[in-house]
């Protein structure tokens, strides 16, 4: 199977835009509204969670979309784990299908990424949270791999920093690898490519206004003064 959408990608920055239950950029208008933006700062595709947004911003962009929707498992926000779900990103106008490809949410069998792809017709990107995880996603139909979720799951290192490790590691195997994962600055998405990435995705440091203001306060007098 070709992936036009998916080949568009190659050597480009995705944005994703996405905002928590809650946040006052929680609003499709705004979703849009900032996917927009990105795509005016050079984003080649976009990451979206959920239909509604999706179809909020299919109609403005040929830009491929990886679509996603999250549910929250009482832990932690599982990616897409059910067909249906897929089914309806994919009829939204999803180009590319993000899965939760870890060994927590599918044990070892993981046949749901071909299932998947046969229900949708779209390639899935397998959000993984370690070099095994990748290895049997790959095997398991997926079209390419993301470190997404490293950091997040009980078996995968807690850092602030990106896993470049993991990119490096995925990429070694053979295996198509978009970095995606707390990328903060432009120095580590470069470091991302330089490791072999297929493409990066940037969240929060793009579209998290909150993120991005907690980020100067902290350095502010009155904020050091509070620690
Ligand atoms: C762990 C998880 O659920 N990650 C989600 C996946 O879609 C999003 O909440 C992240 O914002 C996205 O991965 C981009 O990452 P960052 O915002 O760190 O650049």
């Amino acid at each position: 199977m070709t992936h036009e959408s998916l080949a568009l990608l190659r050597g480009r920055l995705v944005a994703s835009v996405q905002a928590s239950a809650g946040a006052p950029a929680r609003d499709t208008h705004v979703i849009g509204a900032l996917a927009e933006s990105a795509l005016l700062g050079g984003a080649s595709g976009l990451r979206l969670n959920g239909p509604e947004d999706i179809r909020r911003v299919r109609p403005v962009t040929d830009a491929p979309i990886i679509g996603l929707h999250k549910v929250w498992n009482g832990v932690r926000n599982v990616i897409t784990p059910e067909r249906a779900l897929a089914a309806g990103l994919a009829e939204a106008g999803a180009d590319i299908i993000a899965v939760d490809a870890t060994t927590e949410q599918l044990g070892t069998d993981f046949r749901l990424i071909g299932e998947i792809v046969a229900a949708t017709g779209r390639p899935v990107m397998a959000d993984v949270s370690t070099v095994a995880e990748g290895e049997r996603a790959w095997a398991a139909g997926a079209a390419v791999v993301g470190t997404t979720l490293s950091g997040y799951t009980p078996h995968s290192p807690r850092q602030d920093d990106p896993d470049l490790d993991l990119v490096a590691a995925l990429v070694a195997a053979g295996i198509p690898t978009i970095a995606e994962g707390r990328y903060q600055t432009p120095a580590q998405v470069r470091a991302a490519f330089d490791a072999g990435a297929f493409a990066v995705v940037v969240g929060g440091a793009i579209t998290d206004p909150i993120a991005l203001t907690r980020r100067f306060v902290a350095v502010t007098p009155a904020a050091r003064e509070r620690v």
